[in-house]
């Protein structure tokens, strides 16, 4: 049995103070799930503060994004290893939004990929195509090169603490989610890439979310279909009854 799990990704939104108000509603109205798995990336300046908020609830930290180093002469970045230091369980990598707007490869993505391993954090690791790409038919050429060179090299041990996130660029913030069709769809593909990367257990349990304008009136649908195992949310995650709404989805 996959746990679902349900993230919040804040992106670059919320003051320390916003963040604190949300953390508060959403402590205050989901402390009763322990049936899924909550996570919340806010930013990382809140990292700490937010840290402290969520200390003993059952809400966990992730960082929205890494670098593939642990100390040195990286100016501006931030690692794995200080991410924990912070309070984080869990770090984002290769978010379209990293991947198109700061030049993010693949092959970056691995790398980052093994450093957040090796700390034992759990990689939220994102894949997805364009829409270019899916109307040249090039879905699952995309997610197949995203997938095997993310995660090349990883041991299965690795492999079972990765979740995988499934975000159509398409779809992400401009209200067009993909029907509980195409997101299946993807969603099998993407296990049986798994299954034939890594092997049969590996596939059965890696968590795959779907991310990509979920809302509230669209989340039940979603988590209804066989492979999609929770949401990466971004817009709906910013206001606290709609993420608690997603959060409390109902079992179709
Ligand atoms: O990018 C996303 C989550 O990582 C999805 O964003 P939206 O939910 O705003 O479409």
């Amino acid at each position: 049995m996959r746990k679902p799990l349900i993230a919040g990704n804040w992106k670059l939104h919320k003051t320390i103070p916003e963040a604190l108000d949300l953390i508060e509603a959403l402590k205050k109205d989901l402390a009763d799930k322990t049936d899924i798995e909550i996570v919340v990336a806010p930013v990382f300046t809140a990292l700490v503060p937010v840290a402290q908020a969520v200390k003993s609830s059952n809400i966990a930290l992730a960082a929205q994004n890494c670098y593939c180093e642990n100390s040195g002469a990286f100016t501006g970045e931030v690692s794995p290893a200080l991410l924990k230091d912070a309070g984080c369980s869990h770090v984002i990598v290769g978010h379209s939004e990293r991947r198109q707007l700061f030049g993010e490869n693949d092959e970056l993505i691995n790398r980052k990929l093994k450093a957040v391993l090796a700390e034992d954090l759990i990689p939220i690791f994102c894949i997805g195509e364009t829409l270019e790409e899916r109307e040249k038919d090039e879905m699952m050429d995309v997610l197949k090169r995203q997938v095997t060179v993310g995660l090349n090299g990883l041991s299965e041990t690795e492999m079972f603490k990765v979740v995988v996130a499934y975000e159509p660029v398409w779809a992400i913030g401009t209200g067009k989610v993909a029907s509980t069709d195409q997101a299946q769809e993807a969603h099998a593909f993407v296990r049986g890439l798994l299954a034939g990367l890594f092997s049969t257990p590996v596939a059965e349990q890696v968590r795959i979310l779907y991310g990509g304008s979920v809302k509230p009136d669209n989340v039940d649908g979603l988590m209804a279909q066989t492979d999609i195992d929770g949401t990466l949310v971004g817009g709906a995650s910013l206001k606290a009854a709609d993420f608690i709404r997603i959060a409390r989805f109902e079992k179709m």
